[in-house]
């Protein structure tokens, strides 16, 4: 840990790459030969992925090899091709490598049965096979999206992010009545992982930040716009980003065993998630201050008091009673329901969507600061033992 110490800056970018190449089995950017492969991988898929994801594709494809889109904008009757070039546009700057890696994760999201979260089929009572970092089931009219990192304690990858976005995007189209996020094994989730931060493409720390305020952009507008009930089934400690949705969620049942952690500012960070706006809003400022500024972590009871959890069951009957209790809930009129969430959160969308754009430029800033840096050396260093 001898890096991270005295006057920061360039020194720490070093370190930071130096704790970087400890890690660097997984974070290599994908190469022409990978792209070429998924482009080939894509013709081969067996089901159409429906319109959304085309244009992700066809978006990514053209910002990987041709860059920023600089064609004139169609009119507005030429539905197909506004269509295409508002995805394409929408990427901006985006730099060619970071389109390149993100179209080659899209097509392995989408490719493997085993590896889709997203390919459940809609209103069908099955099990998405294999063993992937998340895994989504629909049931009982439930659709259920499960973080399965367990022995990373759930932690989120940049491919979690995006499974999950997919994930939703069906979920909200399917035939369940309501979506539930949960965890596998001892945690809810550690947050964000920490190694995000490792992969270094060409365009270095900067493309990093970029790209990353891009996805949790996105990822976080999925939440705002999600049109059915959302429940958190909290089953044990949640660190940051888990944390911070949490405010975006219908309703949040939490084992006695979960905790509640938003260490932004050891992390050199700040709040996420509308969570500047929604935990004042639910727990009055002083009280988000403690838990949004100075980290402080909150228990299941605690969180409960404070309004952020809606309800707290002992770990011994957490799964059977949380369950029993929403197999009912998606029972009740799935339109009424949808309905009145609109009612309760419509007017409120405008508002959430600009302070998500805000928080995530400001985190993009973070990203790149020595006090942020420092805090993922710290961590890589731990974790590499050294
Ligand atoms: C596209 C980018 C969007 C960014 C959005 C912004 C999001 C911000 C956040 O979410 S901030 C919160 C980030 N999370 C953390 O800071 C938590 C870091 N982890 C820990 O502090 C601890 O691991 C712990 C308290 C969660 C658990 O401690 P312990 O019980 O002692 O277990 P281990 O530390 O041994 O963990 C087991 C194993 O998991 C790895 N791991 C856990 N959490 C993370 C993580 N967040 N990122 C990466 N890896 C994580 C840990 O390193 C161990 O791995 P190992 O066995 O050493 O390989």
């Amino acid at each position: 840990m001898a890096f991270v110490t005295g006057r920061l800056g360039r020194p720490l970018r070093s370190s930071l790459l130096q704790v970087v190449q400890l890690h660097l089995s997984r974070t290599m950017g994908a190469s022409q030969e990978d792209f070429e492969n998924a482009m080939n991988q894509v013709k081969l898929l067996k089901k159409d992925p429906g319109n959304e994801v085309k244009l992700k594709l066809y978006a990514l494809y053209k910002q990987a090899t041709e860059g920023p889109c600089s064609i004139p904008k169609p009119g507005v009757f030429d539905f197909v091709n506004k269509a295409k070039w508002d995805a394409w546009n929408a990427l901006g700057s985006l730099p060619k490598e970071t389109a390149r890696q993100n179209y080659v994760d899209l097509v392995s999201s989408l490719s493997s049965p085993s590896e889709s979260s997203s390919h459940v089929e809609p209103g069908t009572d099955q099990k998405t096979p294999g063993s992937e970092d998340v895994v989504v089931t629909s049931e009982d009219g439930i659709t259920k999206i499960m973080f399965n990192r367990p022995a990373q304690k759930n932690a989120i990858t940049t491919q979690m992010y995006r499974e999950i976005i997919l994930a939703l995007e069906a979920a909200s189209k399917d035939n369940s009545t309501i979506t539930v996020i949960t965890g596998n094994g001892d945690y809810y989730s550690s947050g964000n992982d920490l190694t995000n931060f490792t992969k270094i493409p060409p365009g270095g720390i900067e493309e990093v930040a970029k790209s990353g305020a891009v996805l949790l952009r996105e990822f976080v507008d999925c939440f705002i716009d999600f049109p059915k009930p959302l429940i958190a089934v909290v089953n044990g400690p949640a660190v940051g980003i888990p944390v911070t949705l949490l405010g975006l969620f219908d309703a949040v049942y939490a084992s006695d065993r979960a905790t509640f952690h938003t260490p932004f500012s050891h992390l050199g960070q700040t709040a996420e998630g509308c969570s500047s706006y929604t935990f004042p809003k639910i727990m009055g400022p002083a009280k988000a201050t403690e838990m949004l500024i100075f980290g402080k972590k909150l228990t299941a009871r605690e969180a409960c008091a404070q309004g952020l959890v809606t309800e707290v069951f002992p770990e011994s009957t957490f799964q059977k009673e949380v369950w029993a209790r929403l197999k009912a809930y998606a029972k009740l009129p799935p339109n009424a329901m949808k309905i009145s969430k609109e009612l309760i959160r419509s007017n409120e969308k405008e508002k959430l969507h600009a302070i998500n754009a805000e928080e995530c430029t400001i985190l993009q800033g973070r990203w790149l600061s020595d006090e942020c840096m420092n805090a993922i050396v710290n961590f890589l260093s731990r974790k590499a033992k050294l």
